[in-house]
């Protein structure tokens, strides 16, 4: 019947198929089959004949063309392979890179044909940043340089008609790591190049006044009992005992020995950390440390209690205007949700449910009174929800809490970029620090990071630099501590930082083993830290609990027990250098060289009047300047210690009659020159900062620019360091007034209105006898007409007085006006 032979064929996707048999008489049908399916013609396929021969034709032949073919000439039939290639012998590939990397599409084709790429279907073309090209024809390269969120999307390339797709999908840079420097974003980058993976964390904060049921709430949401709960000291962080599942949003809890949760992948579950604030009053100093603003606060307050009080009220406030600084400034983006919300988010949870009458009006007056407090106050745009229940009487099956847990968990969701995108190789090292922490290794020496850093692949010869990038993120979201100044050791988990600050810092309740140490008195009336109370200190926490008798036994029994001893006295000596990093505790300068530490934050407080007593300041010959002073809207405790600490550091104290340094709570006075007739008083209370100078010489005209310049300075610095925003005003007050009393002061931002104003003491004050002890130029020497510039006059009609501030200085004064234009 056939009077040709059948060879297999071969040819490639996108080319020509065709098939071909002559058969012995022209008279002779034939029919094409593939499989038991007779092929028919359509705009793909062409089936023609002529004389004796059939020809069946594929006009762009698809891989699925391939198979065995059946061709039927009367009752005979032949088989015919056919095999069509895949034109892409490598086709593109899905590629998930880290922004700011280069992302590169490749293809390998069977046969040299031009390509045309493109991205979500527009048509691209080589520019600055993307480059088209082809090697030996057969190879099409795509690549972007800097690849930016934008780049995210579907990559195609058409060649010969056949398209070959795949998605790039760009994964954003930590928040933190865009906070850190250059260096450290281009060895994070660096380290991504070898890939990425999400891990996805959540913090819940639980703060409020003591006694209100925070720990109780803890526990609850930990799906545990209330039994025996005590006053929490410090803080209590319980980490690694939850995991969400992301999906179904289920949280998985360990309890006691069980095994920890390690093995849930961290893609697919996050990390559930609560950190429980003790309410005492006492730990606020501390607590700022531990305050973070990629977190979820739960304000606890008890809704039994009486709104009204002032207590009640000042505790929302006060925990509100801490998260609340966190929003650095209006154009943070991640700190901005949308118009009307802020983060962090906060969820003010009402306790104490079982103890009113009346919930459904106790909820009511409780949402009445919230929107009365806080009414256009930017921060109530933290404000998530209210949610009211009762820790000791939950319902029947508890599901207030089940409630509250898919609530925490949504609003995690609503922290943009709460999973994070990182090196595989900084994922592994997390794991290992887990694993140290498991096993109760809370602070472990560089040395040790660095060879775990090189167990997990980090760049070889850079290995410090990397590591250190890595320990600064980990720091940042407040996993590990780190400061770079202080690397000997590093503190893995952040409890023993809590746990060495408890020490030193927390209400007597919690420190009744110094009862009986005279050194304890003397600390809280003149902030001296002895030795011998500093080891007495730290022998509340276990693993730094060792008595010189117990080490010098120990020291004479063998070496092993020396190395031991030898490394737990540099941990204690690091944690000392870490407190005194967290200016907890200082030592101060003085003229004697002071080698001993002061606590400033435990101290108790003392009568200023009493102060000008030991100084005998209303003696004659001792004259005062006015105040200068800053008034905050907001100061958080800890920032109490930061700017008297900053002070300690840089002007020598004044040493008292019975060798005291004169440093007190809030309070330091210091020697502004080696007569030491010149005394700077730095006092600091409750919202606001303020300096005077005593002066023991008399008929001196001396102006102290330079100190209330050094205050803003650092007032602005230790912003920037914390990256928390306090705004504040500038004002000069009486030299008999009182520092710490809002009345009578005279705002920078009002004096260019007056020049006298009235005081209580004395019948006035003009702007001249307040401004000259701390601005060089006074607004007498403008007014009588010395300066005359234009732009002088317009700072003395119309400028705000924070630009006068400015302007003292005649060397600044052109750079001044424009800044302020
Ligand atoms: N009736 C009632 N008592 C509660 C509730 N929540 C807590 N308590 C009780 O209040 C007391 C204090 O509870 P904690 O959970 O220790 O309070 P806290 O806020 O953690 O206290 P600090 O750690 O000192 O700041 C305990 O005796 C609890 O039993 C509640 O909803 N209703």
């Amino acid at each position: 019947m056939f009077t040709s032979e059948f060879e297999p064929v071969y040819c490639i996707e996108g080319g020509t198929l065709q098939l071909k048999c002559t058969v012995y008489s022209e008279t002779i049908d034939v029919h094409w089959f593939k499989g038991d399916m007779e092929i028919k013609e359509n705009e793909n396929i062409h089936i023609i004949w002529a004389d004796k021969t059939h020809l069946i034709t594929f006009k762009h032949a698809k891989v699925s063309d391939s198979g065995q073919y059946c061709i039927v000439a009367g009752k005979v039939q032949k088989q015919l392979e056919v095999t069509v290639q895949a034109l892409f012998k490598c086709p593109l590939k899905n590629i998930t890179k880290m922004e700011g990397l280069e992302a590169c599409f490749e293809c390998e084709v069977e046969k040299p044909y031009p390509g045309v790429w493109y991205k979500d279907g527009k048509e691209l073309k080589s520019s600055s940043n993307i480059k088209i090209n082809t090697i030996q024809e057969s190879v099409h390269k795509l690549t972007i340089f800097q690849t930016t969120l934008e780049h995210k999307g579907k990559y195609e390339i058409k060649i010969n008609n056949i398209l070959s797709g795949a998605d790039l999908d760009i994964k954003e840079i930590p928040d933190a790591i865009k906070q850190m420097s250059e260096h450290d974003r281009s060895i994070f980058l660096e380290a991504a190049k070898n890939g990425t993976a999400a891990r996805y964390n959540i913090r819940i904060i639980l703060v409020g006044k003591q006694r209100v049921g925070k720990t109780c709430l803890l526990r609850r949401l930990m799906n545990e009992g209330i039994e025996g709960v005590e006053s929490t000291d410090g803080i209590n962080i319980e980490v690694k005992k939850c995991k969400i599942n992301l999906q179904t949003k289920e949280w998985i809890f360990t309890k006691g020995n069980e095994s920890p949760l390690s093995e849930y992948p961290n893609d697919q579950y996050a990390d559930c950390g609560f950190w429980d604030f003790a309410g005492q009053k006492e730990f606020y100093a501390t607590h700022q440390t531990f305050l973070s603003r990629n977190a979820i606060y739960l304000l606890v307050v008890d809704v039994s209690e009486d709104f009204e009080m002032n207590t009640f009220k000042k505790y929302i406030d006060f925990w509100l205007d801490n998260i609340h600084c966190y929003t650095v400034n209006d154009t943070d983006e991640s700190m901005i949700l949308t118009n009307d919300l802020l983060n962090p988010p906060v969820i003010i949870i009402g306790t104490g449910m079982d103890k009113v009458k009346d919930t459904g009006k106790t909820k009511d007056s409780f949402e009445k009174f919230i929107n009365e407090l806080l009414r256009e106050h930017p921060k109530r745009k933290h404000l998530r929800q209210l949610c009211f229940l009762s820790n000791t009487k939950p319902s029947k099956d508890k599901k207030e809490f089940q409630t509250l847990r898919s609530d925490i968990f949504e609003r995690a969701n609503e922290i943009p970029k709460w999973g994070d995108n990182l090196p595989t190789r900084w994922i592994f090292l997390e794991k290992e620090i887990d694993r140290l922490v498991d096993n109760e290794e809370f602070v472990i020496s560089y040395d040790k990071a660095k060879s775990l850093a090189s167990k997990c692949s980090f760049s070889l010869e850079e290995v410090t630099l990397e590591l250190d990038s890595f320990l600064k993120y980990e720091h940042e979201i407040g996993n590990v501590i780190f400061s770079e100044d202080i690397k000997s050791y590093i503190i893995l988990e952040p409890k023993w930082l809590v746990d060495v600050f408890k020490c030193f810092v927390a209400p007597f309740q919690f420190q009744n083993q110094c009862i009986n140490m005279h050194e304890w008195s003397r600390l809280q009336s003149t902030g001296h830290l002895s030795k011998m109370l500093i080891e007495k200190l730290f022998t509340k926490i276990q693993v730094l609990n060792l008595t010189e008798n117990k080490a010098v036994a120990l020291e004479e029994r063998n070496e092993e027990n020396t190395l031991a001893l030898q490394i737990l006295k540099e941990k204690k000596t690091f944690a000392l250098e870490i407190m005194e990093k967290f200016d907890i505790i200082v030592k101060p300068i003085t003229t004697a060289n002071n080698e001993e530490y002061y606590i400033p934050c435990m101290m108790e407080a003392t009568e200023f009047n009493q102060i000008l007593k030991t100084f005998r300041v209303r003696n004659k010959k001792c004259s005062r300047t006015s105040w200068f002073g800053l008034e905050f809207n907001f100061l958080p405790p800890a920032f109490f210690n930061h700017i008297l600490v900053t002070f300690l550091k840089k002007y020598s104290l004044c040493i008292v009659g019975d060798g005291r340094l004169a440093i007190y709570r809030g309070i330091g006075i210091f020697d502004l020159e080696a007569s030491k007739c010149h005394k700077l008083v730095v006092c600091i209370s409750e919202y606001s900062v303020a300096m005077q100078v005593w002066q023991f010489k008399k008929g001196e005209r001396i102006c102290y620019h330079e100190h209330m310049k050094y205050l803003t300075y650092i007032v602005d610095l230790l912003q920037q360091k914390y990256r928390i925003k306090l705004p504040y005003q500038c004002f000069l007050k009486c030299p008999d007034g009182t520092h710490h009393e809002i009345a009578e002061r005279i705002y920078l931002s009002d004096v260019a209105k007056t020049a006298q104003h009235y005081c209580p003491k004395h019948p006035f004050h003009t702007l001249d006898e307040l401004r000259r002890f701390w601005f060089e130029v006074c607004i007498k020497s403008l007014r009588k007409g010395k300066i005359k510039t234009r732009e002088q006059q317009a700072v003395l009609n119309d400028r705000p007085c924070d630009t006068y501030c400015l302007c003292i200085d005649f060397k600044c004064f052109f750079q001044i006006i424009a800044f302020d234009g």
